[in-house]
């Protein structure tokens, strides 16, 4: 098990969302992990003496999440983990899981937390690097308090990419990556989901004081130039 063991409250000015209070902004920082399992004592291990930064990136399908992640990886030196291509990984190896994870996924719902938290952990687990950049997920609020209960850590940051649906629906349609949720019945359903369980995620860390919204209209590079700045701001705290 992570554990937190310390917590600093450091001010930091930066650009925050305007659908934020512009109230400080408290830091969860861990100033290290320790584990209770040594066999799993990897965690441990590889954070000795840094502190990991997690980062959540949330928006709704096609909204350019792994877009922009992309440019984060390049810029700032996170480690991705998409948590869809984690899941779809799962789907081609065949495991136990997998079935159940592609009907869940051609539906359009939301896999069970146990399964993702489990995924996201191992490459939290088996990675050299400390800054994590955790793409489509917590997809809902049991997402949220399965990963806090199983890692007992927080993000330190979410982003937010706010996009209307006809830009959303018109990206996903022109994607042509072969996904088998990019035709418009499943868009229509991920769509739903998203509002009734992804946005009180959203709502929730926005409350806490951590949410970046980052308008995802414009060019990707446009919208890079409004997602830098918040890393900028934390590369200090991240290095
Ligand atoms: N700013 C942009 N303008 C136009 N097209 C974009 C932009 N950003 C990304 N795209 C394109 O839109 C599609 C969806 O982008 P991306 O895969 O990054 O979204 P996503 O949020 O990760 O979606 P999903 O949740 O379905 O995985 C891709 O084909 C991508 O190339
Ligand atoms: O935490 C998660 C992330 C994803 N899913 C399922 O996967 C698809 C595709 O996810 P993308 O982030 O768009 O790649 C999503 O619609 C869900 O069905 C999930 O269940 N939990
Ligand atoms: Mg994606």
């Amino acid at each position: 098990m992570w554990k937190r063991v310390a917590s600093l409250s450091p001010l930091i000015s930066s650009k925050r969302s305007s659908t934020l209070n512009q109230a400080a902004y408290t830091f969860k920082r861990f100033e290290s992990f320790t584990t209770e399992t040594p066999a799993q004592g990897k965690v441990g291990m590889f954070f000795k003496g840094k502190t990991p930064f997690i980062t959540f990136v949330l928006g709704g399908p096609g909204s350019g999440k792994g877009t922009q992640c992309e440019k984060i990886v390049e810029n700032f030196g996170f480690t991705h983990l998409s948590a869809g291509d984690l899941l779809r990984r799962e789907i081609t190896s065949n495991t136990e899981d997998g079935a159940k994870i592609l009907d869940t996924i051609k539906e359009g719902k939301i896999v069970h937390s146990e399964v993702t938290v489990k995924l996201i952990r191992k490459e939290i687990d088996s990675s050299d690097n400390y800054k994590f950049l955790i793409d489509g997920f917590p997809r809902s609020e049991e997402n949220r308090i399965e990963f806090e209960r199983i890692t007992e850590a927080e993000p330190d940051i979410v982003l937010f990419f706010d996009c209307p649906e006809e830009e959303m629906v018109k990206r996903v349609l022109n994607r042509n990556q072969g996904r088998v949720d990019d035709n418009i019945d499943t868009i229509r359903k991920r769509l739903k989901t998203f509002e009734s369980l992804n946005l009180p995620v959203v709502n929730y860390y926005s409350k806490r004081g951590k949410l970046y919204t980052i308008n995802a209209v414009g060019t990707a590079d446009e919208i890079f130039e409004q997602v830098r700045p918040v890393f900028a701001a934390h590369e200090e705290l991240s290095t």
